[in-house]
């Protein structure tokens, strides 16, 4: 990886510590991305709105609103959530506490080197591949092993270390029905039937969840430095819980832009990552987004993964299938699919193509025309 090989051995680079970015008066080469302004960065108004989906309207009008948005963006604000504002604000208030312990005390919970995506504080998963460094620090952890984990900060397991695994674990109920809830909704709109999805399979293991936070720290250049370059999420959902804050942009194209996404209080963002592409053989996208960094406003994200078991073969839905329409993605389990992910990291080429697979486009075309 890119941390050189002299501090790898310390325990802050060992957590991808290796430049205290909370005390920095400029930003360094180390974090300083070339391409960052290749695009420029618009406010969601126009064609450009970035769709809001309510949960709480009566079913066929929140299923096309969810149907819409997923097919033409990827990605939605969601309210009428039901996740009450008290949990997520508690929530926000323990990460929030995380995230200005002393830089020792979370060094303690450093992620394992040579474990890319093991749980614990630093870079995030992903920044692992890139010869520059972003600017932003997070914690990657299971909702099950929230306990465990967060010894390794509070090791004497008083108060702080309590009140942080309970809110934690409230939060995570929420968080694990409501993807539940979404999902109803996402089956709804590719036409499943209640019987079908009530029993199905797909849905019953894809509520497997795991858990990250990051925050973005103060920039003193932000024109220079990325919170977390571009990418799609490799899972089914995220669920973005974000401070009222804008951060996070939406590749959009033709001509490419960067499309911020709002902060209203109290809504979440549903991110699709690239396997429910998969699922839904591609009916519904992942999209290439970034987090930027602020020199005013610090903010905070917790994205909540939804991702499938290891041992789950992720295959386009036969539901999915239009009339006529083969599968364009071959099966891949995630972690076949986060190898290939990992190969692809720091390049422009999207993991998704390789997944691809080779579809006349013209019988395609031919059959869903006769059917
Ligand atoms: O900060 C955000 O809102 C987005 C975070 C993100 O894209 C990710 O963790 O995959
Ligand atoms: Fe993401």
């Amino acid at each position: 990886m890119q941390s050189s090989s002299s501090s790898a051995s310390t325990p802050a680079a060992a957590s991808g510590l290796v430049f205290d970015l909370g005390s920095a008066a400029g930003v360094p080469e180390t974090h300083a991305w070339p391409g960052v302004n290749e695009y420029p960065s618009v406010e969601s108004a126009g064609r450009d709105v970035v769709p809001v989906v309510d949960m709480g309207v009566a079913c066929p009008d929140a299923t096309r609103a969810l149907a819409r948005a997923a097919d033409e963006w990827g990605v939605f604000l969601l309210v009428g959530h039901g996740v009450p504002r008290e949990v997520a604000a508690r929530a926000e208030e323990q990460v929030a506490r995380l995230f200005v312990l002393p830089a020792p005390d979370k060094a303690r919970a450093g992620r394992r080197p040579g474990e890319p995506t093991a749980t614990g504080y630093g870079r995030p998963p992903l920044a692992l591949r890139f010869s520059k460094l972003m600017w932003s620090e997070g914690y990657t952890f299971r909702a099950a092993t929230v306990r465990e984990e967060f010894r390794r900060v509070w090791p004497d397991g008083g108060d702080d270390y309590l009140r942080f695994c309970d809110v934690m674990e409230e939060y995570d109920r929420e968080m694990r029905a409501l993807g539940g809830r979404l999902l109803d909704l996402f089956f709804m709109a590719l036409g499943l039937t209640d019987v079908q999805f009530a029993t199905g399979e797909t849905e019953r293991r894809i509520r497997e969840t795991w858990t990250a936070t990051m925050h973005p720290i103060l920039c003193p250049e932000p024109e220079r430095a990325i919170g977390l370059t571009a990418h799609t999420d490799s899972g089914f959902i995220t669920l973005i819980m974000q401070s009222p804050v804008p951060g996070l942009q939406l590749l959009r194209r033709g001509p490419d832009r960067w499309v911020t996404v709002p902060a209203p209080p109290g809504a979440l963002i549903v991110m699709l990552g690239d396997l429910f592409q998969v699922l839904t053989n591609g009916r519904f996208r992942s999209p290439i987004h970034r987090a930027v960094v602020s020199r005013e406003r610090e903010r905070i994200s917790v994205p909540y993964f939804l991702c499938p078991p290891e041992d789950m073969t992720v295959a386009p839905l036969a539901s999915a299938l239009l009339p006529g329409r083969k599968a364009v993605f071959r099966a891949v389990t995630w972690p076949e699919y986060m190898e290939v992910k990992h190969k692809v990291f720091g390049t422009d080429a999207p993991a998704l193509e390789m997944l691809q697979l080779q579809v006349d486009e013209e019988e395609q075309g031919e059959r869903a025309a006769t059917t």
